[in-house]
This record gives structure tokens, C-alpha cells and sequence, in this order.
């Protein structure tokens, strides 16, 4: 053999040593991580605690672990000799939020007493319902008692999601105007139980909450509530981010914040709320942020010409814009009411938009990288997987962009049930020009089950990004403002002449020009979690 040849040889043997090396220090360092895991297992169902309480009138032998509490009653001997085995009952420590020592008191006194044990509250799910339960354990020792607390506490403060400190922004003005009311009765006793203080702002006006996000210090929270409906949620996420902006001294690039924000809701449709609850419920909404329960949730950035409109979730052009700035000059009525008219009169006179629809659609393996993306991971897979732009010209009913599957209780499965909270990218849902009872058609399924764009004039796209240029130069306020009476709400965008409407997350906005959508993966944390199908329980009976 050539010496050459003998050094080939020499380097594939090396490479073949090396890789069985890595082969098995890989194989060693997963044995070790399965043996690590293991470990911790056994160390977290290791007892920490047991003792006796009274749970009812029995008594029972109870077990605490690193991640639960477990009782099982302590049952005589039958005279045969007998063992009855019962399973115990337990509750997971990441359900319960807070433990009170129990103590007998006379009327009208304050403190002391002498012990009576440990109430333990938790948290019971009826389907996507949170509720509040109490859990109680009798034991008259004052020194048994306090061991048996200030363990539970000690684990407790374990859970490094749930917030100590919190900024809540209430809008009073919301729907029934009863955000206030709805705050103190379902609220703010389970922040106190939970030990959740509070920093409250009730908004006095549009805007509030977004001036104060701007200035307020805010490495002291864990976290942002918003008690209001879509309006107020939208301006606080958009103000989250554009904060985030700021303090990273990035004002090209959205920057993620680093406060989640909790949502109460109060409003009259709460779509973002019902997305990552599944119900339109203060106690679920609150259970969700006192337990720490967060959610990663892809935003998007509108922009025209080259200016951020906004940061949202939702967006619609054309039949949802028109409808929706039909429904703010009737301000007057009430929110159902005016929904209704707005939808049948925007029927009534349905046409379609003349533009341009560009859009960047998302490979599949993209969504894919999303779809197994574990939580704190954190990576920019916005620069990847995108292929090139589609462009269409044509009419369109309406165009909608959902980065979030948008569920209500009207629309349970969501106007965009094609997409996820953190899939890092948006439904496109394009509607052609079609006749009046065909769009009906296509509205109505909606609220049923499916089928909503099984029409040959509705496609839908998973993008990154779209661009919508309306070829057309007649805006809304040219063609509509003759028989519709003075505006009286006035669009986050003023613009010059004819302008178009888009509903952005429930909000009225007039843009003049063509408009850019892009998709920030993950950009936004909230309290909650994914639902695949929210609790609908009212029914539209305008269509
Ligand atoms: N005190 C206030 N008076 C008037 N508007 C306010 C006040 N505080 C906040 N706002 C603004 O009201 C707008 C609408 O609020 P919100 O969405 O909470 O109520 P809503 O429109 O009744 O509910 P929904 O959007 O579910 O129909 C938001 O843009 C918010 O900025």
C-alpha cells in the first residue's frame, strides 16, 4: 500500500474510532439524563410530610410530596382480620394556590384563636372551567399545624411562574360597563387569597392604558392584567410590545416582553380571551394567572408605507371592515344589536374590493419546527422557511389574516380554526366575489361545525406574511357616509381623502394606502393555554 493510501486508511480508522466514541458518550449522556430524570422523580414522590388530619369526620393518614398532597382514611379493623385497601384521594400542588392556618374565633375578633388546621385552596377544572376549591385538614396541634404550613408554603413559592406583583389596567367603559364590578367580585379575592398584590389603573379615556405603559416602571411586575374586552386587550398587547421596542432600543425589530399579560374578560365578543381560556369566565381567567399558567402567542405588525399601523392578532379587510365601521357610527346601540344591523345592512349593500392580495406562505416544514417547539426555546425562525410571494389581482368579499384561531362563543371553533396560538404563522382566508346567498352561506357554517371553506370562491393560505393593495381609489367615507350620518368615533389612523376600514382585533382603523401584515412567531406571552374549541352558548340569529 502507497503511503498515501495508508494515511486514508489511518484517518477513516480514526473518524470510525471517533464517531463510535461520540456513539457512546452520546448513549452515556442519555442513560445519564434517564437515570438524572428518574432521580428526580423518586426525589419528588419521595414523603416530605405525614401525619394525621381530620378530612370530614374521618381521619386519614396524609402524604405530602414534592408535587402533591394525598389522604386516605385510616379505617378500624373488621372483626375478621380483613384489609380493605382504598385508594387514596390527592391533589397536585400545582393546583393549589394558597394554604391558611384555620383557627376557632369569636365574633368580632381579628386574630388568635386556637388552631383548628390547614385550608388548602385549589384549583378544580370543569372541562375548560376553572374553579376555586377548598380543601380542609383538621388537626388541633398548633406546632403539627404551622410544620405542615410553612412546608406547604415553602413548596409553593417553588412555582416561579406565578406572579407576587401585578399591573392592572380596568376599563370601565367596557360593554355592560361592569369591568369594575366584575374585577372586585371575581377577582381581586382570589389575588388577595393567592397574595397577589396590585397596582390598579382604571383607563379614563382611549389611549390610557398605552401612556402609562410608555412611562411606568416596570422590572417591579410579574405581570399585566387587562379587565376590558378585544379593544382594551389589543392596545395593551400592542403597548407590551411597542414598550419592549423601546427598552431594547429596537424600533425596527419587535422585541419580545418580558411580562406576560393575564386578560380578564369584560367585553362583548373577548375573542383573544376565549382563545387561550376556551370560556368567556373571570374565575378561569384569574385561576390562570394566580397558577402561573402561560402561553407563548404568535402577534402580527400592521404597517402602511412604511409605518407601524399596530401590533395585533386579527385583522379584516372588506366585508369585516365595512361591517364593523358601519357598527361604530351606531355607538348608541347596544353592542348585539348594533352587531346585527351593522352585518345585515353591510350584506344588504355587499361589494367586493378590487386589490391586490400578495402573500409569502409558510413551508410546511416550518410549521412543523413550530408544532415541536418546546417552550423556552428560543430561536428566530423568521428569516427560514418561507417561500417566494404569491400575488393575485382581483375581487374580494373579504380578506382576513388570524394569527390566533379567533374563538367565541358565536364562532366556537374560530373564524380561523386553521391555525394555533404559537404555530408561528397566520391564516389567510380569501373570499371571492360571489353572489350575496353564497357568501351566507359561507358566513353561516361558521357557527356550525365546518365546512366554511369548502366553496370554490374561499381560499385559505398558512403565511407569514401578506400585502393588500386596493386598486380601487373609492374608500368607505366616500361611499357611505350619505346615508350612514356623521361619524362618532374617530379612527386610530386619520387619513386624507377615501380610506379604506379594517377591523384590527375588534378596532376600527382607516387606511388609505396598501397594508403589510408579517407574522412574529411567539412574540407575546399570556396567561393561559391552548384550547382547541371554546364553550359557545348563544347563537346569531341575524343570518
Ligand atoms: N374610560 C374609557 N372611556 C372610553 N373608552 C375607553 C376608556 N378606557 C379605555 N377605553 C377604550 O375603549 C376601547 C374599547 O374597549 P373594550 O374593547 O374594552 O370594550 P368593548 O368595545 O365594549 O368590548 P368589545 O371589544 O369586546 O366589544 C378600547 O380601545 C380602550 O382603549
Amino acid at each position: 500500500m502507497s503511503e498515501p493510501e495508508e494515511e486514508l486508511q489511518g484517518e477513516k480508522r480514526e473518524s470510525t474510532k471517533k464517531k463510535k466514541k461520540e456513539k457512546r458518550s452520546g448513549k452515556k449522556k442519555k442513560k445519564e439524563e434517564e437515570e438524572e430524570e428518574e432521580e428526580e422523580e423518586e426525589q419528588s414522590e419521595c414523603v416530605v410530610l405525614r401525619g394525621i388530619f381530620k378530612l370530614g369526620k374521618k381521619s386519614h393518614d396524609v402524604l405530602l410530596t414534592r408535587t402533591k398532597l394525598s389522604w386516605t382514611p385510616i379505617l378500624p379493623e373488621t372483626p375478621t382480620g380483613e384489609v380493605c385497601v382504598v385508594q387514596p384521594d390527592m391533589v397536585l400542588l400545582q393546583d393549589v394556590f394558597a394554604v391558611k392556618v384555620k383557627r376557632r374565633r369569636g365574633i368580632g375578633q381579628q386574630s388568635g384563636g386556637p388552631v383548628l388546621g390547614m385550608a388548602l385552596f385549589c384549583c378544580k377544572r370543569r372541562g375548560r372551567w376553572l374553579e376555586e376549591d377548598t380543601l380542609h385538614l383538621h388537626n388541633a396541634s398548633s406546632e403539627h399545624t404551622h410544620t405542615w404550613y410553612n412546608t406547604l408554603k415553602e413548596l409553593l413559592t417553588g412555582f416561579s411562574s406565578r406572579p407576587r406583583y401585578l399591573k392592572v389596567f380596568i376599563n370601565p367603559s367596557s360593554h355592560k360597563k361592569d369591568a369594575v364590578h366584575i374585577y372586585r367580585e371575581h377577582v381581586a379575592p382570589l389575588f388577595k387569597m393567592a397574595e397577589i398584590r396590585t397596582d390598579i389603573t382604571v383607563t379614563e379615556r382611549k389611549g390610557h392604558a398605552l401612556s402609562v405603559m410608555k412611562e411606568c416602571k416596570l422590572d417591579e411586575y410579574d405581570g399585566v392584567v387587562c379587565v376590558g374586552g378585544d379593544g382594551s386587550v389589543a392596545e395593551l398587547c400592542h403597548a407590551l410590545v411597542l414598550r419592549a421596542q423601546l427598552d431594547a432600543d429596537s424600533p425596527e425589530k419587535p422585541v419580545k416582553p418580558v411580562l406576560p399579560l393575564g386578560i380578564i374578560p369584560a367585553g362583548s365578543t373577548d375573542v383573544v380571551s376565549c382563545s387561550v381560556h376556551g370560556v368567556r369566565d373571570p374565575v378561569t381567567a384569574a385561576l390562570h394567572i394566580v397558577l402561573g399558567h402561560l402561553q407563548q402567542v404568535d402577534m402580527c405588525s400592521f404597517s402602511s408605507l412604511g409605518q407601524l399601523v399596530r401590533f395585533g392578532f386579527s385583522a379584516m379587510f372588506g366585508f369585516g371592515g365595512r361591517s364593523l365601521a358601519r357598527a361604530e357610527k351606531k355607538r348608541w346601540m347596544p353592542s348585539s344589536r348594533r352587531r346585527e344591523y351593522a352585518l345585515v345592512k353591510t350584506l344588504a349593500r355587499l361589494r367586493p374590493e378590487d386589490c391586490q392580495l400578495s402573500f409569502l406562505p409558510v413551508k410546511k416544514s416550518n410549521r412543523d419546527f413550530f408544532a415541536h417547539l418546546e417552550h423556552d426555546q428560543d430561536q428566530d425562525p423568521e428569516s427560514e422557511g418561507e417561500e417566494s410571494w404569491t400575488t393575485n389581482q382581483g375581487l374580494y368579499l373579504s380578506i382576513s389574516i388570524m394569527s390566533i384561531p379567533c374563538l367565541s362563543p358565536h364562532t366556537p371553533q374560530g373564524l380561523a380554526p386553521n391555525t394555533s396560538l404559537a404555530n408561528g404563522s397566520a391564516a389567510l382566508i380569501a373570499v371571492g366575489d360571489t353572489t350575496r346567498s353564497e357568501f351566507i352561506k359561507h358566513l353561516k357554517r361558521y357557527s356550525s361545525s365546518s365546512g366554511q371553506f369548502s366553496f370554490s370562491f374561499v381560499e385559505t393560505h398558512a403565511v407569514s406574511a401578506v400585502r393588500i393593495r386596493p386598486r380601487s381609489l373609492i374608500g368607505w367615507s366616500e361611499e357611505d357616509s350619505e346615508d350612514e350620518g356623521e361619524s362618532k368615533t374617530t379612527p386610530i389612523i386619520q387619513s386624507q381623502g377615501a380610506a379604506f376600514p379594517w377591523n384590527i382585533d375588534g378596532e376600527l382603523v382607516e387606511i388609505s394606502h396598501e397594508v403589510v401584515v408579517r407574522v412574529h412567531p411567539r412574540l407575546i406571552t399570556l396567561y393561559g393555554e391552548e384550547v382547541d374549541e371554546a364553550e359557545s352558548n348563544v347563537s346569531c340569529s341575524c343570518i
